[in-house]
């Protein structure tokens, strides 16, 4: 057996970054920017005003001195024409300011009669204007890779920047496996249960990036799973769930060795996720997960979530981690590293008392996985454990 390091190194290693597709500036959003883009203009490309209010010559500025308003400029529309001494004009936030001036009088501290402004005594400091350029320049670039948030997409939009070079989204295919499955919705026979780890690995790549092939339910015979893995080919990386351990009915190791599976590993010291097996199959990496539903969808964040992020372009990196104070005593952990469901609030984390890997009500209520290195000793409340969101 591996350590959950060393699969996850063995597990880049059969993944390289997807090629580049250039989307719509209004699909970008949660994608992986896949070049340093650049800026096509300067923002603001002229110093504007930020009130509303009266520009003048920022040195005439005084209690009580007059100016003369000889015009106005609003955003969209600036005023045609520069400023002299003793004037002023009328300007709304955003407008260009005019030449000559250098200040913005907001209109709070102003007095008008007809064209003429009286600035009044306790009138307030700032000039209230935006340099050119304040925000950002023309070619200054916004840096790959980065998962775009909403607010790159409005600083792209700003760059005018309206098509957006992207990592291709990773094709998953999901191939859950078991006689025992029907999908939800169908009706169970007396022996089955309806299958739900796909649905909800599924659900967890979708969030993270991933184009999911959710594939029919391959049934425990080798023609079924040979089946699954042609209507998975095209695929990036395919990932089955379950018939990965040691029963008579787990053929999936057999099925992918028929189809010249190069095995990377087989076998993890973790809990829950021991019988996890990963290679490559028709040119496309393969990820053989265990059938537990929780063992498979905290595979999925322990190992498919970094695997995404890594074809997607972004660092190869293990999912985040950060630490949390116990709010119990825990026992010592054995050989494997256990991921524990429990529920951080704020700095503290309490962990479930059951930890059996078919509860998927208690990953429900989960929000974090406790993690406990292999030999971990026994753990007093106010200890500080690690702990990965999920
Ligand atoms: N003698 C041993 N038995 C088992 C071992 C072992 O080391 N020696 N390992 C156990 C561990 S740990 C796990 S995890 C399971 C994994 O087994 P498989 O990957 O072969 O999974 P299955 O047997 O097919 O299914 C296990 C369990 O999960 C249910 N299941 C499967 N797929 C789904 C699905 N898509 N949705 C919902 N539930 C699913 C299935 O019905 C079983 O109850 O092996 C242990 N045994
Ligand atoms: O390793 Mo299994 O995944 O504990 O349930």
């Amino acid at each position: 057996m591996i350590s959950v390091v060393e699969a996850l190194d063995a597990l880049f290693a059969l993944v390289t970054p997807l090629d580049v597709e250039w989307v719509p500036l209004d699909h970008a959003a949660g994608r992986v920017l896949a070049r340093n883009v650049a800026a096509q203009r300067t923002q603001p490309p002229f110093a504007a005003s930020a009130m509303d209010g009266y520009a003048v010559h920022g040195a005439a500025v005084a209690p009580g001195a007059r100016f003369h308003v000889i015009g106005e400029a609003a955003a969209g529309h600036g005023f045609d024409g520069a400023i002299a001494n003793g004037q002023a004009v009328r300007i709304f936030t955003g407008a260009p300011l005019p030449q000559g001036a250098d200040r913005v009088v907001i209109q709070e501290d102003v007095a008008r009669d007809a064209d003429v402004i009286t600035l009044r005594a306790d009138l307030d400091g700032n000039a209230y204007v935006r340099p050119a350029g304040a925000d950002f320049l023309a070619g200054d670039l916004l840096g790959a890779p980065r998962r775009l948030t909403p607010a790159d997409i409005a600083l792209l939009a700003a760059m005018n920047i309206a098509r957006v070079p992207v990592t291709r989204r990773p094709v998953v295919a999901i191939v859950a496996t078991g006689d025992e499955l029907v999908q939800p919705g169908e009706t169970p026979g007396p022996d089955q249960i309806i299958a739900s780890n796909n649905h909800g690995l599924a659900a967890l790549l979708r969030a993270h990036g991933a184009d999911v092939r959710l594939l029919p339910i391959a049934r425990d015979t080798h023609a079924s799973l040979a089946l699954a893995f042609d209507l998975a080919r095209g695929a990036d990386l395919i990932v089955t769930i379950g018939g990965a351990s040691v029963g008579d009915h787990d053929l999936v190791a057999a099925a992918a060795g028929a189809r010249g599976m190069e095995r990377a590993f087989y076998k993890v010291a973790m809990r829950p996720g021991k019988p996890l097996m990963a290679g490559r199959v028709d040119g496309a990496a393969m990820v053989g997960l265990p059938g537990n539903p929780v063992s498979a969808m905290v595979c999925g964040h322990v190992f498919l979530l970094p695997l995404i992020a890594a074809m997607s372009g972004l660092s190869a990196r293990p999912a985040p981690r950060r630490s949390a104070i116990l709010t119990h005593d825990l026992t010592a952990n054995g050989p494997r590293e256990h991921y524990m469901r429990a529920v951080c609030a704020g700095d503290s984390v309490t962990v479930f008392d059951r930890q059996d890997s078919a509860l998927l009500s208690v990953l429900s209520q989960a929000n974090c996985l406790a993690v406990r290195p292999v030999g971990d000793p026994a753990r007093r409340a106010g200890d500080r454990i690690a702990v990965i969101a999920i």
